[in-house]
């Protein structure tokens, strides 16, 4: 069975730096401790490694690594996509010389660069322009064995572009390997390195395509792993929770059904470390899960992928699948590629324990660091009225200690803090990083995904221009770029929901306008729908339902759209309307008049302008030309200057003589003739 390094580590009784020093002397890369190995190489490394241990200390094993037989390593398997055969396969493709293979060297005249990443033999043939049977056979000739569906390291990729002298550039993977580095660092760019810097749990949120299991992966974690006395603390809602396990704890973002949605897989994105993308086995990639990507890459989350109810389908449907992600950078290690991935069923709680692990050991990765002496700074979660407190909101922070009175800003309000609840129900007067809390003092009730940070009392009393600085920093950027028009349906019940879904999805297809469902749902309108049409630029159409008073400021100081209807053929026939007004206006180019040259006048100042007689229609100022000569277009050009007896003029009619200065010609010559155009609505 495949492996990943931490768990063999512990089977052989050392630690997961131990392991990958004895694999690095085996000539074994392995890119961290969550890599995983293969199970025809695992059996031999054992051996390996328990030979070693029966005869030496376990400070002997790390010196004396290099003596390990290589003997070995040319056991192993010869097709294996692992990270283990990556570097063995990368070692034999350093024997490939130019010198070796004459005959190859040429560069390709057509597919003369290439990008360098994981890439599946097939698809490398056909970006260089050589049959897969050629590249098959010239590294046969080396010893190195691969198939054509096989996923070639990068090292190997630059190998064979070497071979062909094709030049290579650096992918696009490298680049989110840079952001990923930088991730823990977003919020931490501008706190101060001085004072005392520690470890802090890690902050997830689960992302992917509707009906994929994110809610269920979610439940599950929280009913099986939460302590029951913070479960009954949860009940109150804080939309995050942490989560302990041995290898470490971490705060899962977690609101109920739609919350979730608007708020954490769109805006909490920003508040998290790390993000669990939930594929289901069943489904495979979908557009959602491709916006769930971007999404996550654009803010520079790591992604761990969770492939979800693998107890409904085959191990080679969860190999599809991973095919599938390839295409966004996703690519598992035992397939050369650096993305942690986890097979699950989280209806069943299968392969949860090793999600959880994945995650604590990919942050222990992350290093993630907290200043616990600067003042706090986080991000809004959840935010909601409640009476008698005003304002109240969930925040998790990731820098500083939060006091009870610390003045703040978040987002475009500010406070004082009156309160600081945890999860537990508990009130606090202090809370650190990382921990979920509610707190109260707010001036005005602020979004879900703002920046919070606690400024000083000055600097609240100073307020708006200090705040614009504030504001410019934090500006939320727009997470949807779908092209179509972006909805959020709202019914009363479920038949009429499926019936408008149903109904949208024809009109759809009879106007070809691309309606994107953005969310639908059973309620009245919340000012979770109201944020999340803000976050998405959707429009909200509602069925027998009403809006909730409290979404209506919302709704009116971001100019959302809400639009109620009680039959759905009104419903339809006004997005029909709104399709039709949002359509870009198309233009075609009418010939508007025709004319001929009679003089020339080269202006030293302005250049070459002619003299023309109209011979029929109008010229206009705004128009277009173009220049025949012989029936033979010889130019064109936009009207820079009409002028008619030394004045500027709009327009000159039949009949009539002017003068005109061509943008981009002034060849003229004597019976040129000149056509006029101008811009109309189709
Ligand atoms: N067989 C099986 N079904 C699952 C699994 N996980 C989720 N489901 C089912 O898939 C359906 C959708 O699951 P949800 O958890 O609601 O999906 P979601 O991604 O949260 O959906 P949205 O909140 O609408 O985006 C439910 O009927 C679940 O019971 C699984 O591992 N195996």
């Amino acid at each position: 069975m495949a492996i990943r390094v931490y768990e063999l580590s512990k089977k052989l009784g050392l630690t997961s730096k131990e392991l990958i020093n004895i694999l690095s002397s085996l000539g074994v890369e392995v890119s961290s401790h969550i890599s995983v190995l293969p199970s025809d190489i695992v059996e031999l490394i054992e051996e390996e490694v328990k030979n070693k241990i029966s005869s030496k200390t376990k400070t002997d094993i790390e010196s004396d690594t290099d003596q390990i037989s290589d003997n070995s390593l040319n056991e192993l398997h010869p097709n294996s996509t692992s990270s283990i055969s990556k570097t063995l396969k990368d070692e034999s493709a350093d024997k490939i010389s130019k010198h070796d293979n004459p005959q190859k060297v040429q560069s390709n005249p057509d597919k003369n660069s290439l990008v360098l990443e994981p890439v599946a033999l097939s698809i490398l043939a056909e970006k260089i322009n050589k049959p897969v049977s050629e590249i098959i056979l010239t590294l046969l000739k080396q010893g190195i064995v691969i198939t054509k569906n096989q996923i070639l390291p990068e090292k190997m990729v630059k190998k064979i572009a070497d071979l062909y002298g094709i030049n290579v550039i650096s992918s696009s993977n490298a680049e989110t390997k840079k952001i990923n580095q930088k991730i823990s660092n977003r919020i931490s760019d501008k706190v101060s390195q001085e004072g005392t810097w520690q470890e802090r749990n890690p902050i997830v949120v689960v992302i992917g395509h509707v009906d994929h299991g994110k809610t269920t992966l979610l439940d599950f974690i929280r009913k099986s792993r939460v302590a029951a006395k913070e479960k009954g603390g949860i009940t109150q809602h804080l939309g995050a929770y942490e989560v302990k396990i041995p290898q470490g704890n971490m705060v899962f973002l977690d609101t109920p059904g739609h919350e979730a949605f608007s708020m954490l897989r769109v805006r909490g994105l920003k508040a998290a470390d790390i993000a669990i993308l939930v594929v289901a086995a069943d489904d495979g990639v979908k557009p959602q899960t491709i916006e769930a990507i971007n999404h996550a890459k654009s803010v520079g989350l790591p992604i761990i992928v969770a492939i979800n109810k693998v107890d409904k389908v085959s191990p080679q449907q969860v190999d599809i699948v991973k095919q599938q992600l390839t295409k966004y950078d996703l690519i598992p290690e035992e397939w050369a590629g650096n993305t942690p991935f986890v097979a699950i069923s989280a209806k069943l709680g299968t392969g949860i324990d090793e999600l959880l692990e994945v995650i604590a050991l990919q942050s222990q990765l992350m290093e993630l660091k907290t200043n616990i002496s600067v003042p706090a700074r986080g991000y809004i979660l959840e935010s909601k009225l409640e009476k008698g407190r005003g304002p109240v909101a969930t925040i998790i922070s990731q820098h500083g200690t939060l006091y009870l009175g610390d003045y703040f800003f978040a987002g475009n309000t500010s406070g004082k803090i009156n309160s600081i609840i945890d999860s537990y129900g508990k009130r606090l007067s202090q809370v650190g990083p990382s921990v979920p809390v509610q707190i109260s003092g707010f001036s005005q009730q602020p979004n879900a995904g703002d920046i919070f940070r606690v400024i000083t009392q000055q600097e609240y009393k100073k307020g708006p221009s200090n705040q614009q600085e504030f504001q410019s920093e934090v500006k939320a950027k727009s997470l949807y770029t779908e092209s179509g028009i972006n909805l959020i349906i709202k019914a009363d019940n479920a038949s009429s929901k499926e019936a408008i879904l149903t109904s949208i999805d024809k009109l759809s297809s009879t106007l070809g306008q691309n309606f994107n469902i953005i969310y639908s749902g059973l309620s009245d309108v919340t000012e979770s729908d109201v944020i999340l049409a803000m976050d998405t630029k959707s429009y909200i159409y509602t069925f027998h339902v009403k809006t909730l008073p409290n979404a209506y400021n919302l709704i009116n100081n971001n100019n959302v759209t809400v639009k109620h209807f009680d039959i759905i053929y009104n419903l339809l026939e006004d997005l029909e309307a709104l399709s039709e007004s949002l359509k870009p206006i198309q233009y075609i180019s009418k010939k508007i008049g025709e004319g001929n040259v009679i003089k020339i006048f080269d202006i030293k100042s302005l250049g070459k302008v002619a003299g023309m007689h109209v011979r029929s229609g109008k010229f206009i100022r705004e128009g277009k030309v173009v220049i025949l000569r012989n029936n033979q277009k010889i130019g064109e050009g936009k009207i820079k200057s009409l002028q008619r007896e030394k004045k500027s003029v709009k327009e000159v009619l039949t009949g009539f003589e002017c003068a005109l200065l061509v943008d981009g010609f002034e060849d003229w010559q004597i019976d040129d003739r000149i056509e006029c155009y101008q811009e109309v609505p189709a």
